[in-house]
């Protein structure tokens, strides 16, 4: 195995964020401390959570100060930008003629000379099995399943070995047991490389069940951070959501939400 288990843990912090497309404010008064582990990144639809995302990884230059271990974002080349915190946008990969360890190698482009060397092939073994991709390995990935695409996109995520890993709806377009794979697999891989791990993402029972903590944007401003036990509630559901939802704790202390209907007067949608 390569070194990346001994990576140093990093932390991601956002003070004061704010951003605007155009007059249109979308994001204002964000501050946020990514420790590592999996912070669930939730909230209605235009909440923000996406361009979020987009602020964190240094793709959209934002109002506030965004930092990773102190330094500054706007510091940081876009070399050591992508070495550092890797990013799954919502849409899926374009899927090539590249079979799966290629699109996986082609992740390090940015330390590849002329010819790959042993190491870096190695550091591919070592995601492919990981990942449980190494059966996948020759395959070309237009040959792939959604679910298959999609990890095949974090492998090439985890390849560069960010400390920070951003993930916008990765299991989007699974169905419920190739969710429950994607998660389980996100959560592991993020425990052992002990990387901030932040996924937006719709389903709140997989984030109870798979997150360290959870995070509800509403209306572009953090509405609650904490576990899943203490932001999941039926107050945050009514107020967020606008929903009225039962909410159990399980046994393994994680909450479970049944939704009732929408709680405004009409109960109709
Ligand atoms: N490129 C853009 N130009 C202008 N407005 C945008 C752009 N991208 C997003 N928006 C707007 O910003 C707001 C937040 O969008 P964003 O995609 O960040 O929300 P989201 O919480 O990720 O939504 P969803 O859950 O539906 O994916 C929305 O009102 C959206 O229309």
């Amino acid at each position: 195995m390569t070194e990346n288990l001994l990576l140093p843990m990093a932390t991601l912090q956002a003070n004061d964020v704010g951003f605007c497309y155009g007059t249109r404010r979308v994001l204002h008064n964000v501050n946020l401390m990514l420790e590592p582990g999996v912070t669930a990144l939730v909230g209605p639809n235009a909440a923000g959570k996406s361009t979020l995302l987009k602020c964190l990884c240094g793709q959209l230059s934002p109002k506030g100060e965004i930092t990773l271990d102190g330094q500054s974002l706007r510091g940081l080349s876009r070399r050591d930008l992508s070495r550092q915190i890797g990013y799954l946008p919502q849409t899926q990969m374009q899927r090539s003629r590249f079979t799966v360890f290629e699109t996986i190698l082609l992740g390090r482009l940015h330390e590849l000379g002329w010819r790959a060397s042993q190491s870096e092939i190695e550091r591919v073994h070592d995601v492919l099995e990981e990942t449980s991709l190494t059966s996948l390995a020759d395959r070309e990935t237009s040959e792939l399943s959604g679910g298959q695409i999609q990890m095949v996109a974090i492998a090439q995520a985890l390849v560069r070995e960010p400390s920070v890993l951003l993930l916008d709806e990765p299991t989007s377009n699974l169905d419920l047991r190739r969710q429950l794979e994607v998660c389980s697999r996100i959560r592991h891989l993020t425990a052992a490389r002990g990387v901030c791990t932040l996924m937006a993402m719709h389903d709140l029972n997989l984030a109870a069940r798979y997150a360290d903590h959870v995070l509800v944007l509403r209306e572009g401003t953090p509405y609650a951070n904490g576990t899943p036990a203490q932001v999941l509630t039926e107050t945050m559901l009514e107020e967020v959501y606008q929903v009225a939802a039962q909410v159990t704790l399980g046994a393994n202390g994680h909450p479970s939400i049944v939704i009732q209907g929408p709680s405004d007067e009409s109960g109709e949608i």
